[in-house]
């Protein structure tokens, strides 16, 4: 089939490598003219690992960028993977998306002579013009993969409706687009290799027309896994998105709070939670206690749920505590900091500033709550992270940077751990050169030895 994917970034990029190396043919739209130029040079805009290595097999061949929304009415269907950030309330923020979600609709008005869908036949040469439709018309599929709530999928229908108006088929007018949705559970760092092999796939139609496009999209992965397939409506499907990233975080969040009752009570809260998940009722993942939940899924999404939920009339408690909670730890981890030095004018390594291993993302990092708490102290901050410099500098540009974590630790006062990044596991002798050698470890990937003064977060 023929894809457009608008917006290509982090989750976009990956689903257009991605399609294109299940053999699809795949036009990228994004606005910025560089992340364009990268993905036409070959290149990925992002690091994700496997990433790079698909987009300069298929880029100029399979996989095209371009700024133009002009490719899509001859594709077969659109996908939309624009951001949806959250407004300052944890609202979610629609703007990016609905203006992506109307220029594509125009688009599809736009579309010409030969019409608003690769296989279905003339609809259309303009909006609001008096059209005739060709018999066999379909409207061309507008797929959402951007997390939207599930009101808002309304303000989207309008957009869309609004920029691709309709035509005028055998029993009236039609519209041109139908909009379906098809939320996405990659995880940054794994994103290649999730997308392949994914635990489910959710799709959210509201005509069987369009759910036989998806499946058509996606037949080469049904048939290489035993992928389950939810069949359900555009609203349900962006339900389970958010149901799925609210458990989670409130998963960890309940762990955290475990994890700091583990700590007051002076026990391992990792000897505990290794037990636990022997219940396959619990299971053993995510059950990682520390600094916290960041990124750029679930601190936003769960704000924009409970917004959502609140506009709706009910306000979510156990949300807003699992909130609490995960602000709360940065917080603990340097009261833990501030019984063992005090930090004023002395330099302190911050180790990992990426929300998580694998990735060059900071959004929402614990980094940038640990290192506003540092500058309070009147500390001297020195960051380190494998990838997420260039990242980071943007939100922090005075701060120090370190080529490496011995660098960082040189001279320091003490050092907290923010990411679980494997090198971390094996720094030894590193520490030796530190001032003092405290170390609060906010995820538990650092060894405990003889010589250091170290602390976790929940053991
Ligand atoms: N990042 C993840 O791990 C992840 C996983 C699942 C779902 N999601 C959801 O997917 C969506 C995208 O997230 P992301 O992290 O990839 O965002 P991102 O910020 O990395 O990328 C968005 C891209 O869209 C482009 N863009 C903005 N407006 C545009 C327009 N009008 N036309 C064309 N391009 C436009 C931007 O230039 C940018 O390159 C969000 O809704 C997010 O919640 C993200
Ligand atoms: O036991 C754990 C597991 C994770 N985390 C933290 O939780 C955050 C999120 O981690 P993870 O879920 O692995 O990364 P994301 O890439 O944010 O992926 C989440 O958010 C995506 C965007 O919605 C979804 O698609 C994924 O399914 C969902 O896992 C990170 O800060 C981790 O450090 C913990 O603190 N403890």
């Amino acid at each position: 089939m023929h894809v457009t994917v608008v917006g290509s970034g982090y989750v976009g990029t990956t689903l257009a490598a991605s399609l294109a190396d299940l053999g699809h043919t795949v036009t990228a739209i994004d606005i910025d003219e560089d992340v364009v130029a990268t993905l036409n040079a070959g290149e990925a805009p992002i690091h994700e690992p496997g990433l790079e290595d698909l987009i300069a097999e298929h880029a100029g061949d399979r996989l095209t960028a371009t700024t133009d929304y002009g490719a899509i009415p001859d594709s077969d269907l659109t996908f939309l993977a624009v951001q949806t950030p959250s407004n300052s309330d944890g609202s979610l923020d629609l703007t990016a998306l609905a203006a992506a979600t109307e220029m594509t609709g125009e688009a599809i008005a736009a579309g010409g002579d030969d019409g608003a869908s690769g296989d279905g036949g003339a609809i259309g040469d303009g909006a609001g013009a008096d059209i005739a439709a060709a018999d066999d018309a379909a409207p061309h599929l507008v797929v959402v993969k951007s997390t939207v709530t599930p009101p808002a999928l309304a303000e989207l229908r309008a957009a869309l409706a609004s920029g691709a108006g309709t035509a005028t088929g055998a029993d009236g007018a039609v519209p041109r687009a139908e909009l379906a949705t098809n939320p996405e559970f990659l995880r940054e760092g794994t994103a290649v290799s999730d997308f392949r092999d994914p635990d489910k796939l959710v799709f959210g139609t509201e005509s069987s027309w369009a759910l036989d496009r998806l499946e058509e999209l996606y037949e080469t992965l049904l048939k290489e896994t035993d992928v389950p397939v939810v069949r359900t409506d555009p609203e349900t499907a962006m339900m389970i998105k958010y149901a799925n990233n609210a458990f989670l975080s409130a998963k960890i969040s309940l762990v955290n709070d475990l994890g700091n009752a583990c700590k007051e009570f002076g026990l391992d809260a990792y000897e505990v939670m290794d037990a636990i998940g022997l219940d396959d009722r619990i299971s053993e993942q995510f059950l990682r206690s520390g600094v916290g939940w960041g990124g750029s899924c679930f601190p936003k999404d769960v704000d924009a749920l409970r917004a959502a939920s609140r506009e709706a009339g009910y306000d979510p408690a156990l949300l807003n505590a699992a909130v609490e909670v995960n602000d709360g730890q940065p917080q603990r981890l340097l009261e833990l900091l501030d019984r063992h030095a005090d930090v004023a004018g002395e330099r302190v390594a911050v180790l990992g500033l990426a929300f998580k291993p694998g990735t060059d993302d900071v959004r929402n990092s614990r980094a940038i709550p640990v290192i506003d708490g540092l500058h309070e102290r009147g500390a001297d901050v020195v960051g380190y992270d494998p990838v997420a410099t260039e990242t980071m500098r943007e939100r922090f540009p005075d701060l120090e940077y370190a080529p490496d974590a011995a660098t960082a630790l040189e001279g320091a006062a003490a050092a907290v751990v923010v990411t679980d990044w494997d090198e971390f596991a094996a720094l030894d002798e590193e520490f030796d050169a530190m001032a003092d050698p405290v170390v609060i470890d906010g995820r538990r990937i650092v060894e405990r030895r003889e010589g250091l003064t170290y602390e976790g977060l929940t053991w």
